[in-house]
């Protein structure tokens, strides 16, 4: 249904402007909104996908028009060498601005994009080659084997061949190893990071690929009107493409193609309508316009996109949106060298975290060994998770030293630390919702293939995205969740979704696994799933470090113990030993976590 739609619409652009009865204005219309729908488009994969704001993307629509201008005009050069001039200009800028702005957080972000935008749009004002507040004019027009597409019509077909090209570059991209990645910046950056996601690479790269696609309609616009001036480059004109970007739909491809449609036809209604109404030819326009914004913004936060997909979807009575099978591979990814068993996986020693006067960690050791399952017990607040934290690199240690493989991880990145071979799953759950539980699973096995970002554009890694889609399916599968794999993750059951943090940790091909509480809220049945999951695990050489409030979970599950309490560790022994423990007892009985306590009371007594 999606692909008849799609040859619909192609069929409705190739057929426009060669109809007889079409008026010109529609033509420059058409033009228009697909020269937006490319700077759209990057906004899209910027900022809607990325989170990543930019009310700047007017700046580069102005640096490919202007090298276009400029070379084809006082220069000389041909429209094409004009092209490859824009585009080059817009990715350096762009990366260089990428590398500068990017590491600004919240709305400095923003801020920066349109302090960027007004830099450029007084240095288009201003500098005497681009021929200051007047521009440069008598641009000539792009040839094609010696033919001129001087009149609308002509461009139009290149225009809009850009933006398909476009369309299939952004979807490529966002459904590829990169696209996963990019997407995970929205929400889930720290996350990311802790599977090997380079995150501010992402970010630049998503900057970059918006830059260079708002300089490719900079060199359209430029040869479309044939003169270029300031005024079309400005912060409103940025502000424009955001509005164009978030009412489409901000996170779909599509979306951006509607969006710019939707604004520039609005925009030219509304400049029709309302001086006749008001009978005025005061400008209010632009105040409609505006409280019309709000009012979308407010009831359509995703964007008329979706609303429209469904509305055609309930309409027509299919699925517009149909989960894609997941290709078939010809071979499997690599696996890394499983340790002999019983050989020394990771050395805790002596570490300490403090937090301004807090000691949340204090100076703890122990060590856990191939095809061990180690759990880290103890009420809350007890240091536990900050424990995880400290060995994995989200949190720096105070003092003390980790060793992995005999390697000293203690001042490594947490993305380093994931690239050594260990996986993790969170206190608090940190899938990507909108993904669907597949992707999600995925994302844990970035580190295992290399896909470039050129590759994803042109879908050249078609058996290294197989592999990985292979391997997310077969971890899913491994615990339990095989049928639900093209689920939006977000739709499945908190305790599902901490398997699929599991499966999402396995797919990274640990050496060692840690798993922050992973049986909260599981059933019964299906925490003796789990249980048999990761004993499975341990019987082919994983080491498992567990942090759990489930008594019984834990003490039938674990090898060995490690109680901590205020940051202290209190007791260490097997799970017998555990459980008769003065000290543990004292500790759990002690008020802290009644639930606890009378688990290991139960227990103990039933030892
Ligand atoms: N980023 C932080 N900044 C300041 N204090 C923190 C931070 N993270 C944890 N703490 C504090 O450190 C102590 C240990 O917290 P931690 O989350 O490690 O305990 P836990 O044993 O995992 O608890 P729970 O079982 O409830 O998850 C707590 O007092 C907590 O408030």
């Amino acid at each position: 249904m999606k692909r008849l739609f799609l040859a619909l619409f192609i069929i409705f652009l190739v057929v426009l402007p060669v109809f007889p009865g079409t008026p010109e204005f529609w033509i420059n219309q058409m033009n228009s909104i697909g020269i937006a729908s490319l700077v759209v488009l990057g906004l899209v994969v910027l900022t809607g996908v990325g989170g990543l704001t930019s009310f700047g993307q007017a700046a580069f629509v102005g640096i490919g028009a202007y090298a276009t201008a400029y070379l084809s005009t006082t220069a000389g050069y041909s429209p094409w060498v004009g092209l490859l001039v824009a585009l080059a200009l817009t990715f350096i800028v762009s990366y260089i601005l990428g590398q500068i702005t990017l590491s600004l957080s919240g709305h400095y972000l923003p801020l920066s994009t349109i302090a960027v935008c007004l830099v450029f749009y007084y240095l288009y004002g201003n500098l005497g080659f681009l021929g200051r507040h007047d521009g440069i004019p008598g641009i000539p027009p792009i040839e094609i084997f010696g033919f001129s597409l001087l009149k609308a019509k002509h461009i139009y077909f290149l225009i809009w061949a850009c933006v398909l090209l476009a369309v299939w570059f952004s979807k490529n991209l966002l459904d590829s190893r990169p696209g996963r990645a990019i997407r995970s910046l929205k929400s889930g950056a720290g996350m990311a990071e802790s599977f090997g996601v380079h995150t501010k690479y992402y970010k630049v790269v998503a900057f970059v690929y918006a830059g260079v696609l708002a300089g490719l309609a900079g060199w359209l616009y430029a040869h479309e009107q044939r003169a270029v001036s300031p005024s079309t480059f400005g912060i409103n004109y940025g502000i424009e493409y955001l509005f164009m970007a978030v009412i489409g739909g901000s996170a779909n491809i599509w979306g951006a193609v509607f969006g710019s449609t939707l604004i520039l036809t609005m925009k030219d209604h509304i400049q029709d309508i309302v001086p006749q109404l008001l009978n005025t030819s005061a400008n209010f326009e632009m105040v409609v316009f505006g409280i019309l914004m709000v009012f979308i913004l407010h009831h359509a936060r995703e964007g008329l996109w979706p609303i429209l997909v469904n509305f055609v979807a309930k309409f027509t009575g299919s699925q517009l949106v149909q989960p894609k099978p997941v290709p078939d591979a010809s071979s499997a990814l690599p696996q890394r060298n499983r340790p002999q068993h019983g050989e020394l996986i990771l050395e805790v020693d002596n570490i300490r975290k403090e937090f301004g006067g807090l000691v949340a960690v204090n100076d703890i050791s122990f060590n856990i060994h191939a095809g061990q399952i180690m759990g880290l017990i103890g009420p809350n607040g007890a240091g536990k998770s900050t424990t995880f934290n400290l060995i994995t690199g989200v949190h720096s240690l105070t003092r003390g030293s980790v060793r992995f493989m005999g390697q000293e991880i203690g001042s490594l990145s947490s993305r380093k630390i994931a690239a050594l071979g260990v996986g993790r799953t969170f206190q608090h759950v940190q899938l990507l919702p909108t993904m669907s539980v597949l992707e999600n699973v995925a994302l844990g096995a970035h580190l295992r293939v290399n896909t470039g970002i050129v590759q994803s554009l042109l879908h050249l890694e078609r058996e290294t995205e197989a592999q990985m889609l292979q391997e997310a399916k077969k971890q899913l599968e491994r615990v339990g969740l095989g049928d639900y794999l093209h689920e939006q993750a977000g739709n499945l059951s908190l305790g599902q979704q901490r398997i699929v943090e599991i499966a999402r940790a396995l797919a990274l091909d640990p050496t060692l696994l840690l798993l922050d509480e992973p049986a909260a809220g599981l059933r019964y049945k299906e925490k003796q799933e789990l249980a048999s999951v990761l004993s499975g695990l341990r019987d082919e050489g994983m080491s498992i470090l567990l942090v759990e409030h489930d008594m019984d979970f834990v003490m039938r599950l674990t090898n060995h113990l490690v109680v901590m309490d205020f940051g202290t560790r209190i007791a260490e022994g097997t799970p017998g030993q555990i459980q008769v423990n003065p000290v543990v007892l004292e500790a759990y009985l002690g008020g802290v976590d009644d639930d606890l306590g009378i688990s290991i009371d139960a227990k103990g007594a039933n030892a």
